[in-house]
């Protein structure tokens, strides 16, 4: 594939400004749900939620009936070091599952209704041309970052225009929220590395289990993710930090949630992966944060770290740690409910409700 020739007619297209959410349509939800026959404030996040949604969508009744999720799938150089429970092959064996309809986010996605988008970016054990699977393969693999950067520029472009071509699609499709969901092995360690550039925090404080790793096994990733680290200490700004130590994937998500930021789409962030890729596209663009909400907290050791960087209020912690854009999915029902709430419950003057003294 030649990657210059994918590339956005403008190159600085993630720079570009973010939509606005509509104030007026927040104050007019924001007093909506303190007419609504219960106390102010009762329905919690739910009422946080509804009225976030409504500014994102310029609206009074916010819906979320038409869900989009993308899943990016590519491999990882620095599986190499040995950071995963699992073998880089499940990689691309994983691709032919969603597909075929098998994987968690294959059931979630045809649960709620949502379509289900999945792009191979790059898999070692690739499964070639499948129905229901996008090919925009940069690579088989990003590079070790231990001992090189993840992607060239070329391929951190075409990674960035492949998250924002998936944006395009769900915007065809009248999509109301996004979801990104991603499937790498190592990309735990990827991800890791990357946050820990971009927060100055430590590998050990950030480091986690991923797909299964024990105390032995994290420590190993911890340090691997230290050569990581020092292999690329002069990348010192988001854009290269996000080139030199993340991913395909990672970054395909990054430019999804730009892209989405800029087309006025709210986005849905899932785990620790796509977390890590929030707060890359929040520092390669800040007007993005507006556009992110946020489902839920992980099991992974670091998502609370990135999530609390983020000033980020997760709706649920199932404790789930699986990516591919589960625990999003997950959380959609509650999104819809709040919405339901939000729309269905009659005001204190309608029911002839007393309010509050
Ligand atoms: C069968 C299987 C399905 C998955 N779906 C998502 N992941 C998750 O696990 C991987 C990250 O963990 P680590 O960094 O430890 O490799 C990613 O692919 C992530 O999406 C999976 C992992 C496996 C094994
Ligand atoms: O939180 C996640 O996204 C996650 C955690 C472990 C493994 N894969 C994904």
């Amino acid at each position: 594939m030649n990657l210059t020739a994918t590339a956005a007619a403008d190159p600085d297209w993630i720079l570009h400004d973010c939509a606005e959410p509509d104030r007026d349509c927040r104050a007019q939800a924001l007093a909506r749900q303190d007419r609504l026959t219960k106390p102010p404030g009762s329905l919690g996040a739910l009422e946080a939620a509804a009225v976030r949604l409504a500014a994102l969508q310029r609206t009074e009744q916010p819906s979320l009936q038409r869900v989009w999720i993308s899943v990016f799938a590519a491999d990882h150089g620095v599986a190499a070091e040995g950071v995963s429970a699992f073998p880089q092959a499940v990689t691309g064996e994983m691709v032919r599952n969603f597909a075929s309809g098998g994987a968690a986010i294959s059931v979630l996605a045809r649960e709620l209704g949502a379509r289900l988008d999945v792009v191979n970016l790059g898999t070692v054990n690739d499964p070639g041309d499948i129905p229901g699977v996008r090919r925009v393969v940069l690579a088989p693999c990003s590079g070790n970052v231990c001992v090189e950067p993840a992607m060239s520029e070329p391929q951190l472009r075409a990674a960035l225009q492949a998250g924002a071509d998936s944006v395009r699609l769900a915007l065809a499709a009248n999509a109301q929220l996004y979801i990104g969901g991603e499937m790498g092995i190592a990309n735990t360690t990827a991800a890791t590395a990357l946050s820990c550039a971009l927060l100055d925090l430590a590998p050990a404080q950030l480091a986690g289990a991923g797909t299964g790793l024990d105390a032995a096994g994290i420590a190993h990733k911890a340090a691997v993710i230290e050569r990581a680290l020092a292999r690329h200490a002069d990348a010192r700004d988001a854009r290269e930090r996000l080139r030199c130590l993340g991913g395909f994937e990672i970054a395909a998500l990054a430019g999804a949630y730009i892209a989405a930021a800029q087309a006025a789409l709210p986005v849905l962030v899932d785990g620790f992966i796509a977390t890590a890729a929030a707060l890359a596209a929040t520092r390669l663009n800040p007007g993005v944060r507006d556009w992110l909400l946020y489902a839920h907290r992980s099991h992974e050791r670091g998502h609370a770290a990135l999530l609390d960087a983020l000033g980020a209020q997760p709706l649920l912690a199932l404790d789930m740690r699986l990516g591919e854009g589960s625990g999003a999915a997950v959380a959609v029902p509650t999104l819809r409910l709040a919405c339901a709430l939000h729309a269905g419950m009659a005001t204190f003057d309608q029911a002839g409700v007393s309010e509050q003294v």
